[in-house]
């Protein structure tokens, strides 16, 4: 059996294919059951995730397959990799699968502890997962060496194992500064049958690179996969994360169905579908003020009666839009109205922007950090504007959850003291003001620029724009300090998770083209204090660039240098960085770029790249897609996936193409000149 064939399946090369494909076509071919259950899981996270779609949430680990196959999902969360170094002693726990479930629990609370003391930034639920593979009562974890992968793989051959991934989902609080967290754990077992491996098989399987992040030393979803003689259970339980048992835990969680109707869901392994449709709806949610609790405990003629009110004060009365489930002939409660909740909340969207953009300009948040509580007639006043508006706008910012409303007045919620005053150091004021001043009008024309392919900036703004930048954001003074504070911004929020993505610590000197503010930059320096770091921009950047210095830095301050990396020479350095620069340009103008960083590179110099990365199918981030948009308006340049920026770098001789999507707005490509 040769494997060269499906190299590549998993990695984040051309042709590389993302779990929910690769695990979905494995099933459906060996286990219609499965696949079944596959499909079910996704719709079955789709209600849940609008209740978790205003928490925060936190995926504690490192594993590119758990990050994948809940952005599969659709599930939003931010990454951030667990410290909890896994040595607990195994022979202290009863059975294999305590062990991995303390793991994964000790790696969340691990991540929420950190998140809480040291990035004030308590999420509201983190999730921490362990995978381990047990054979004749051994616990294989992931192989230290290549002979370590060829013990483990030795011991699997012709046998059948077990794979337990233990989940914890911690919920957390922040009670007077103090972390509360409430944990909820489970684990799935899935039996795996390994044909009998030849010795030649086992070392091409090891040298292929593939065992050496894996529990039990194989990728069942790659190269792996080809070891396999049968599974028994769920399959993306082997690749690292039970995703059919996590939605039933988040079901059971956040829907515990109402008693009477326990008896009429048709149980297979996980509740019918049309249940965990009924979830889908805001209105569903108990915690509603609008819930009808009341109409659940209706009398069959009523629920299915299709005219009347339905108020929360009437609750015998109903109508299909209330969205009340009701049961269906097979006594399996169904929701009779498709509310088209998302749409609604999209139509919505731009209301809710222009919402922040108005009170942020208005100095709302300035003014409610300063003063506490204020009546909306106080913030009238000071701002200038009329009761009746102001009173409708700090109605609407409490109601999105920026500002707080009690007898007293208004005051700012947590988040608006952190990101929307515009003092504070996190503010994403600039990005506000920008986004208000030069993306919206810009988004005026989306139809235009959609139609003609092209950036918008002369319908926005009546300006060509031959020179991008020279054009567009430096043709005046106000225009440009709007923009780098809009930059600022950006560069503030994402540069801890860029700078701390990869260990970069092997370098001495570094060069940020296009750093503008030197944001990650000083970023750098704190985490490298042996790093020299030199920020090369264009002169109108660099003369600007002073009122962005950190005021306390006990480190060698960051040095900048006017240029143009298109046309000059840039400075030396053994890791160079383009953060959000390759997005502005054509593919035309990346190579002009790349193909000089290269030629400025000696072997082993490193490149870091800050961009946000699209999935390669391009249908998962939202985000990232709609950002894809912006860059159509005003550039002409786009949001590239990872494997368009894997195969740009290595036409220049950059290998080892490495990818971590950081769970913020930006993430990271790290690769280096062989
Ligand atoms: O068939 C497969 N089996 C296992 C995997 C991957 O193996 C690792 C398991 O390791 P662990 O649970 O300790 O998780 P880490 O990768 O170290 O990340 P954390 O930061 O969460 O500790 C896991 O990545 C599985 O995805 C596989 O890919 N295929």
């Amino acid at each position: 059996m040769r494997m060269r064939a499906v190299w590549r399946l998993w990695s984040p090369g051309r042709g590389s294919r993302s779990v929910g494909d690769s695990a979905r076509r494995r099933i459906n071919a060996s286990c219609p059951r499965a696949a079944y259950l596959g499909l079910l899981a996704g719709m079955a996270l789709k209600p849940v995730l609008g209740k978790l779609g205003s928490k925060r949430v936190v995926l504690a680990s490192a594993s590119p397959r758990r990050q994948e196959i809940l952005c599969s999902v659709g599930l939003r969360f931010e990454v951030v990799p667990s410290w909890f170094k896994e040595t607990l002693e195994k022979s202290s726990f009863a059975t294999p699968y305590k062990y991995a479930i303390e793991t994964a629990k000790q790696k969340a609370l691990e991540v929420a502890n950190r998140m809480h003391v040291k990035h004030l930034r308590t999420p509201d639920i983190v999730i921490g997962a362990d995978t381990i593979v047990t054979v004749d009562e051994h616990i294989l974890e992931k192989p230290i060496d290549k002979q370590d992968a060829y013990r483990m793989l030795s011991r699997l051959s012709g046998k059948e194992h077990s794979v337990f991934t233990g989940v914890a989902i911690v919920h957390c609080n922040s009670k007077d500064n103090r972390l509360e967290t409430e944990v909820t754990d489970f684990y799935e077992e899935t039996k795996v049958k390994f044909a009998d491996l030849s010795e030649e098989l086992l070392w091409e399987y090891i040298h292929s690179g593939e065992p050496m992040d894996k529990a039990g030393g194989y990728g069942i979803q790659a190269l792996g996969g080809m070891l396999v003689e049968y599974v028994h259970g769920d399959f993306l339980n082997v690749v690292g994360f039970p995703l059919n048992h996590f939605c039933k835990k988040l079901v059971e969680l956040y829907y515990p169905p109402p008693k009477h109707t326990i008896h009429h869901i048709k149980h297979d392994s996980i509740p019918s579908v049309e249940t965990f449709e009924n979830l889908s709806d805001e209105e569903n949610d108990s915690s509603s003020p609008l819930q009808y609790k009341g109409a659940i405990k209706l009398d069959r003629s009523k629920t299915h009666s299709s005219g009347g009110v339905c108020s929360p004060g009437s609750s015998n009365i109903i109508k299909p839009n209330c969205m009340m489930p009701v049961e269906n002939q097979n006594g399996v409660m169904e929701n009779p109205d498709k509310f088209p909740s998302k749409i609604l909340e999209l139509l919505d969207g731009f209301r809710a922007s222009k919402a922040l953009f108005v009170a942020s300009k208005l100095k709302v948040f300035d003014l409610l950090k300063n003063k506490g509580v204020l009546q909306a007639v106080d913030v009238a006043n000071t701002i200038n504007s009329s009761v009746c508006g102001t009173e409708r706008l700090l109605d609407a910012c409490a109601a999105l959850g920026l500002l707080e409303k009690t007898l007293q007045g208004y005051s700012n919620s947590d988040s608006a003291n952190i990101y929307l005053a515009s003092d504070s150091e996190d503010s994403l004021h600039g990005y506000i003001i920008h986004s208000d001043d030069h993306l919206w009008p810009l988004f005026t024309h989306l139809e235009s620029a959609v139609k003609e392919g092209t950036m918008q900036n002369y319908r926005a703004f009546g300006k060509k724009s031959e020179n991008l930048f020279q054009d567009s954001y430096y043709q005046s003074m106000e225009v440009k300090q709007r923009f780098m504070a809009a930059m600022h911004s950006i560069a503030k929020l994402t540069a801890k998770d860029v700078a701390t993505a990869f260990d970069l610590s092997q370098f001495r000197s570094a060069c940020d083209l296009g750093g503008c503010t030197g944001a990650l930059a000083n970023e750098l320096v704190q985490k490298y204090p042996n790093l020299k770091v030199t920020v090369f921009d264009l002169p109108e950047v660099i003369a600007n660039v002073s009122h962005f210095q950190p005021v306390r830095q006990h480190t060698a301050p960051v040095t900048f240098t006017s240029g143009d990396f298109f046309k000059d020479n840039f400075p030396e350095a053994d890791l160079y960085i383009l953060s959000r620069i390759l997005h502005d340009w054509t593919d035309e103008k990346i190579h002009m770029l790349l193909s000089k960083i290269s030629a400025a590179c000696k072997p082993g110099c490193g490149l870091l790249l800050s961009e946000v990365v699209l999935d390669d199918e391009k249908k998962n981030r939202s985000t990232a897609l709609l950002q894809s948009l912006n860059m159509l308006v005003q550039t002409e340049g786009k949001e590239r996936s990872g494997s368009e920026y894997q195969s740009l770098l290595e036409h220049h001789g950059f290998t080892n193409v490495k990818i971590i999507l950081t769970g913020n707005l930006l993430d990271a490509i790290f690769c280096t000149k062989c």
